[in-house]
């Protein structure tokens, strides 16, 4: 066959291939004509609850031992979590003993509820109410799974089969709480895959259970609607919140929650909504670790309503030491980009971005309106125990304005706008070199080395300046340099030291230098203070450069200025 033919082959076989989306269905979307939650605003946090020691815990490639679990579950309390599921006692034996572990030896706070999870099966409820003997009040949290998929393929039942399941559960639930008085049970039921079963039958399996259990406004039943699997566009998971809110029975009888997983990468936003159509309470993760794709990330849920002015009710103000225990329970990394967390977000490598933030910065210290407001940075690192430092960092893609702010951040100095801009032309050049990030310090010495040590052909040994005589405003200098390493003694007058001493350079050395722009700063304070000076100059073959000096004493600062000058002139 020719290379031809055997195309043309190709192309027919590939035209005959179906679209591979084709097995996808599209989700349908639920019939709520008017819907509340788009309007609605969040004002308010939602009743919170970790699942990290059980959801979280469940997808580990290594599950957590007892220290592990120690660490994650001292973590939340120390965030305010006050509602926090402990594990699956009845499935492992180390969250059996965890769960003991914590009750007998008075670890549990008072105002904190521990939540254990178990599916309806009659020895797995009897272990778990082993697990929780001897707590104040704990959460029984049961599921079963009620998609039309989950009945057809898992369970082979019909709805009536999926309901006996839950109610048989409920009721042997209601039986061993009636039997353990000291201890208040709250049942959560969780109709598992709630995403994927039609929502008739979601309101009519929870309808049953609350029929057994009987909440009332005081003794609220907790109804998990979990995105088992995120199937769905967040609004769509907005409109089941809303239609669930409106169709059930004693819906003041309930306390509905959220359980969002985050398989389309929506899973924030699915919580968002769902909070909008309705629901009180979230279950999920510490920056979303949990199955598949994980569960909704309750850092980035906080931190996106604190940022939105309102108190989200779990301290987040310590993002690095949440990030440590997280990373040492999972086992797992905090990616450097994640929302909020990651080592990353608050780092500008462009400059553009730079550029803003700098600005930003200078103008938030001059304003006294209280209102965080910094281009590119939508939170304040430090609400987050983060600092600035690592704010503007330097690479190839890097500008002027975030080279001056880590040279002023770190060293003190204040480059004028238009050595800003000949200066990142160094830097850039040296960073398009290496191809890496330049650290402070190698973008000081890069400085340093261009303008502060620049003393061949020329440098200044000593200087005197004096008046030119009584009743004078001109100055003479006379100053001791080294020219290509001879030394030699040059004089100047003119109306000052600065003026003088280009006179000197221009008789003695031959170097013709017209100034035609002079900063000087003061670096620290006291005895240790340095002046630092920075010349614009133009040369006689009409480039324009600048030179900067250093020193404790001012005039030197200058001359050295005008020496380094001289010799990048002469380069
Ligand atoms: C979406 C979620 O995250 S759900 C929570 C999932 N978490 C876990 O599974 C972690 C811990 N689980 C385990 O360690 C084990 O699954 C155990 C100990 C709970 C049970 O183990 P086993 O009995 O060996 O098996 P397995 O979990 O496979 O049981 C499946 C059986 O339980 C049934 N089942 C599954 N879920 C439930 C439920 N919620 N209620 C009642 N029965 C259930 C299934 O239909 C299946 O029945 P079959 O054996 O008649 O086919
Ligand atoms: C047990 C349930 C609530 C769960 O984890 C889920 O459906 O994702
Ligand atoms: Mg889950």
């Amino acid at each position: 066959m020719t290379a031809t033919a055997a195309t043309k082959q190709a192309a027919t076989k590939t035209a005959a291939v179906t679209n591979p989306a084709d097995k996808y269905t599209p989700f349908p979307p639920v019939k709520l004509t008017d819907r509340q939650w788009p309007s609605r605003v969040l004002d308010k946090a939602p009743i919170w609850c970790s699942v990290d020691l059980r959801d979280g815990n469940q997808a580990l490639i290594e599950p957590m031992g007892p220290d592990r679990k120690r660490a994650m579950f001292d973590l939340l309390l120390r965030m305010g979590f006050q509602e926090i599921e402990v594990g699956f006692p009845a499935a492992s034996q180390t969250d059996f003993d965890f769960c003991r572990e914590i009750i007998d030896g008075g670890k549990i706070p008072d105002g904190v509820t521990i939540q254990v999870l178990t599916q309806a099966r009659e020895e797995l409820i009897r272990r778990t109410f082993e697990g929780i003997k001897g707590s104040k009040r704990a959460i029984v949290h049961l599921y079963n799974s009620t998609s039309e998929l989950q009945r057809r393929v898992v369970f082979g039942m019909d709805r009536q089969g999926i309901i006996d399941i839950a109610v048989a559960g409920t009721k042997l639930i209601k039986q061993l709480a009636d039997e353990t008085p000291d201890t208040e049970i709250v049942l959560q039921y969780s109709p598992e895959s709630f995403t994927g079963t039609e929502l008739d039958f979601a309101v009519e399996i929870c309808e049953a259970v609350m029929e057994i259990w009987q909440p009332t406004p005081e003794r609220k039943i907790i109804l998990n609607l979990p995105s088992t699997v995120e199937m769905s566009m967040p609004n769509v998971h907005a409109d089941q919140i809303e239609w669930f809110c409106k169709t059930m029975k004693n819906r003041e009888s309930a306390i509905i929650s959220l359980h969002p997983h985050n398989d389309r990468g929506t899973g924030v936003a699915a919580a968002e909504l769902g909070l909008l159509a309705g629901a009180d309470r979230v279950e999920g993760t510490l920056f979303g670790n949990g199955e598949r794709t994980g569960n909704v990330d309750v850092v980035t849920l906080a931190l996106n309503m604190f940022t939105q002015g309102v108190d989200p009710g779990l301290s987040v103000n310590d993002i690095a030491e949440i990030v440590r225990v997280s990373e040492y329970c999972t086992q797992l990394p905090v990616h450097p980009r994640h929302p909020y967390a990651g080592e990353l977000v608050f780092t500008a490598f462009s400059g553009s971005h730079q550029d803003a933030i700098n600005k930003g910065l200078k103008a938030l210290s001059k304003s006294n309106s209280g209102k965080w407001e910094v281009p590119y940075l939508p939170i304040d690192p430090q609400d987050l125990g983060r600092s600035y430092e690592a704010v503007i960092r330097i690479n190839s893609q890097s500008g002027k304005g975030g080279i001056a702010y880590v040279l002023e951040k770190d060293y003190g100095l204040q480059i004028p706008r238009k050595l800003q801009i000949e200066f990142s032309k160094i830097v850039q050049r040296v960073a398009d070199e290496t191809g890496k990030e330049l650290s402070p310090t190698d973008i000081y010495e890069t400085f340093k080395a261009e303008y502060l040590d620049a003393e061949s052909p020329l440098a200044l040994i000593e200087h005197a300046t004096e008046a030119r005589g009584p009743n004078s405003g001109a100055r003479v200098v006379n100053a001791v340099v080294t020219r290509d390493g001879k030394t030699q003694t040059i004089k100047g007058s003119g109306k000052g030291p600065i003026d003088a001493f280009v006179d000197a350079l221009r008789q003695g050395c031959g170097v013709d230098l017209h100034v035609l722009d002079y900063r000087e700063h003061a670096i620290g304070e006291g005895e240790d203070a340095q002046a630092c000076s920075y010349f614009e100059v133009k040369t006689s073959d009409g480039r324009t450069l600048f030179g900067v000096g250093m020193d404790a004493d001012i005039v030197t600062a200058s001359l050295r200025a005008l020496v380094s000058a001289a010799n990048r002139a002469a380069r």
